[in-house]
């Protein structure tokens, strides 16, 4: 029995792994980062401190009856005042890494121009914290926190923003470029254009496809005009990618209609953005099948666009079932099947489903050839209770994170360069229309206190990292 900072913990705390989880670490190279992720709105909190400007999240949640009971991230889990010892935790839990965002508004209150120093201050802080605690940090630039006045003058619809957003890139990688080495541009910009403008359930809650899909071609060249500004600023060693979203869709039944309707879903769900940025180019019959015309491009918009990314981020949760037959308007109207006979969901009514994450790892690779990946989002929501005292059992995360892993460790068996994980997420959090009705973290948060709780996941994870570095 090793003596613990909280009297003696039984073997099983300690040693919460199992048999097989040795073996699933061993299949993970030496030098593979574990980490955890959050984001800037999600976490931060301290909406109005400190020169913040305010974004459209701020706005859009504050409108009644667009997210869950009102909740706002106006405090969220008040990470803006808990630095230190947030990081004492990530330290805790092993982690090698941690991926969280850049609050635009933090550093440019109004978008564009006067730069707030007490924004970027906050940043540099929180690096250099976890660079002295061993911990690599990934920063996402933007994720989904647009400074409200660009959203005034069109927002992402506004091909000017995308330039805002370099400018914003270059002063963010001149700061901090000489010590941070890892840099996502966006996060799950289909989400950005099509929950935000398309069927408008995110900020800034506009319904309009046509519109979707031209703030998705400014989110992507946002991404292709930062690059080459940001690689001037950071070391020839730091690497540059972005994170997107993939569900991965599955036909219901065999039947020519169903392949079809699941065809069109797969063009609209996950190829939309990881064509023009690893072909150049928007996949064939994207815009037809969403009845829109194509969004207004420049000559060279495409070639910024597909330019090299050193590695992808890959935020994976679910699958889709897709059901034929009833040949959808659009396909963003496809009926999806569920719940699939023998299948498991999590709180988000997602389908736990391993199987479509190996089987998408190896078509990222094979199809998009993707030469690095990293898992920058992956984890479950499920119904954690505290009982007030120092533990939260969260089994089915446990059960949830294993069998993904199973899945990518089968991937990387399988020859894909996949480089980490980040678990989706260190702390339950602001779960943007869900509010803080669904709890993702491995820490639990305890929002009446602002207590931090590590979950038996977090546990886990913990001896999980730990076997790894002593396998490796
Ligand atoms: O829904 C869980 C997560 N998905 N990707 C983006 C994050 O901001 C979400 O919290």
């Amino acid at each position: 029995r090793r003596k613990t900072g909280v009297g003696m913990s039984s073997i099983e705390e300690i040693y919460p792994i199992s048999r097989a989880d040795l073996d699933l670490v061993r299949a993970f190279p030496k030098g593979f980062l574990w980490g955890a992720a959050t984001a800037s709105y999600q976490i931060e909190g301290a909406i109005k401190e400190d020169g913040r400007g305010p974004s459209i999240w701020d706005e859009f949640s504050a409108t009644p009856g667009k997210v869950f009971q009102g909740h706002t991230g106006e405090v969220a889990t008040d990470h803006y005042h808990r630095v230190p010892e947030d990081i004492v935790l990530m330290k805790e839990l092993g982690l090698s890494a941690y991926r969280f965002s850049i609050a635009w508004p933090r550093v440019l209150p109004q978008g564009r121009g006067a730069i707030n120093a007490a924004g970027l201050d906050f940043y540099e802080r929180l690096v250099d914290e976890l660079l002295a605690h061993g911990i690599a940090p990934f920063v996402t630039l933007y994720h989904w926190d647009l400074p409200l006045s660009l959203h005034k003058v069109g927002g992402w619809t506004n091909r000017d923003t995308a330039y805002a957003f370099a400018d914003y890139a270059d002063i963010v990688t001149k700061r901090l470029g000489d010590r941070v080495a890892n840099w996502i541009t966006l996060n799950e910009p289909w989400c950005s254009a099509y929950l935000g403008y398309g069927c408008g359930i995110h900020a800034p809650g506009i319904q309009d496809r046509q519109a979707a899909f031209v703030a998705g071609h400014h989110l992507l060249l946002a991404h292709g005009l930062a690059l080459p500004r940001m690689r001037a600023n950071i070391k020839s060693v730091a690497q540059v990618g972005l994170s997107l979203n993939f569900t991965p869709t599955y036909a219901s039944d065999e039947r020519e209609e169903t392949k079809r309707d699941t065809e069109l879903t797969d063009l609209f769900v996950n190829q939309w953005f990881i064509s023009p940025i690893a072909h150049g180019r928007y996949p064939e019959g994207l815009f037809e099948a969403l009845e829109v015309t194509p969004p207004p491009m420049q000559d060279g918009d495409l070639e910024l666009i597909g330019a090299p990314i050193d590695f992808l981020g890959v935020n994976n949760y679910t699958r889709d079932v897709i059901r034929g037959g009833t040949i959808p308007a659009r396909p963003d109207e496809s009926v999806k099947v569920g719940p699939v006979p023998g299948a498991c969901y999590t709180e988000m009514g997602w389908e736990i489903h391993p199987q479509s994450f190996n089987e998408l790892l190896l078509r990222l690779y094979h199809e998009y050839g993707m030469q690095a990946l990293y898992i920058t989002e992956n984890g479950a929501a499920f119904k954690d209770t505290w009982n007030g005292d120092g533990v939260v059992h969260d089994p089915r995360r446990i059960a949830y994170i294993q069998e993904y892993l199973q899945a990518a460790a089968e991937a990387v068996e399988q020859g894909v360069p996949l480089r980490g994980y980040f678990t989706w997420s260190l702390l339950d959090n602001f779960e943007w229309a869900e509010g803080y009705s669904k709890r993702f973290g491995i820490v639990y948060v305890d929002y009446q206190t602002q207590r931090r709780i590590i979950k038996d996941s977090g546990h886990w994870y913990k001896a999980l990292l730990s076997a790894h570095r002593d396998a490796s």
